[in-house]
């Protein structure tokens, strides 16, 4: 299989180490097309695949084309990839927003699937949601399947409209989890603690805890219940968050990015 990945920033970089990784692509089938020079370096150095820097006939050669480049860059690339295309291949979109329907119209080419990853998959640990155009075979349905699942999990959404919901909760959602774990490390630098220690405290408490939520046979409710004694101290913390409507806070946050990756497919 030969694979072109157009636009080799965090994503990009992150799919072809998985790539590579787990044997799916050689290096030499492996074309990273990336306009950063500075980029372009860093991924010579780590030697993920051929490095070029603007999208050629080479492109035509590969079986799948990912395109990970920003949504908002996405018009400087379309036309210069309609140039070389050929029929009979499978685009993969990560953009957030983009929907399928105008990936076909600007490439003038049927065959698109769409996925919303988040960065774990740098480390084999992502979560993926995709979805594709009804043109696409069960065939290469499984293939791009294949090469999702060498980046973490993944969960095939019929409904095209889902998948913006996905880029609010698990694309975005590592930001949202590294926005707690700073609050709280900031709460113990405020208490007293230097960094490193408030680092350790909070760090490990996430991983343990994410580990009670899958182990423990317990609803969250019941797992925050555990923790919080009754006119203890967890309680006096969960009470300023209710006052503070943080809960409320998050969803309608969350809500945000969804609005906002509707509002990229319009440019
Ligand atoms: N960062 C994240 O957590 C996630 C990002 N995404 C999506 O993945 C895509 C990429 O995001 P990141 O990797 O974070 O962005 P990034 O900015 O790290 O990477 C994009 C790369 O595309 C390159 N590029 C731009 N125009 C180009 C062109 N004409 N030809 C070749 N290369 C070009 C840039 O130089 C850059 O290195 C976006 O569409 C984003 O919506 C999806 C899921 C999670
Ligand atoms: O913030 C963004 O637009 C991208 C999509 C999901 C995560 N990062």
């Amino acid at each position: 299989m030969k694979i072109a990945i157009v636009g080799c920033g965090n994503m990009g970089m992150a799919f072809a180490k998985s790539f590579v990784q787990y044997n799916l692509v050689s290096q030499d089938d492996l074309l990273l097309i990336e306009k950063s020079a500075d980029r372009s370096e860093a991924l010579r150095a780590e030697k993920a695949g051929v490095v070029v820097d603007t999208i050629s006939h080479r492109v035509g050669e590969a079986d799948l084309i990912i395109l990970s480049v920003k949504p908002q860059d996405f018009n400087g690339v379309h036309e210069s990839l309609r140039g070389v295309m050929q029929p009979r291949q499978v685009v993969l979109s990560i953009m957030a927003g983009i929907p399928i329907a105008q990936i076909q119209e600007k490439l003038n080419h049927p065959l698109v699937v769409r996925a919303m990853p988040n960065t774990p998959a740098m480390l084999g640990m992502g979560i993926t949601g995709f979805t594709a155009a009804k043109e696409v075979d069960l065939a290469n349905l499984r293939r791009v399947e294949n090469l999702i699942n060498a980046t973490g999990r993944s969960i095939f959404l019929e409904d095209e409209a889902m998948l913006d919901a996905v880029t609010a909760l698990s694309g975005s959602g590592p930001a949202y989890f590294y926005y707690v774990v700073k609050a709280m490390i900031e709460a113990g630098r405020q208490m007293g603690f230097d960094d490193a220690v408030a680092a350790l405290l909070v760090k490990q408490t996430m991983l343990g805890s994410y580990h009670l939520i899958n182990t423990a046979d317990k609803s969250l409710d019941e797992l925050i219940k555990a923790v919080a004694s009754k006119g203890g101290t967890t309680e006096a913390a969960l009470r300023q968050f209710e006052q503070g409507a943080l809960s409320d806070t998050l969803v309608a946050g969350i809500k945000a990015a969804q609005v906002r990756a509707t509002e990229l497919s319009k440019g």
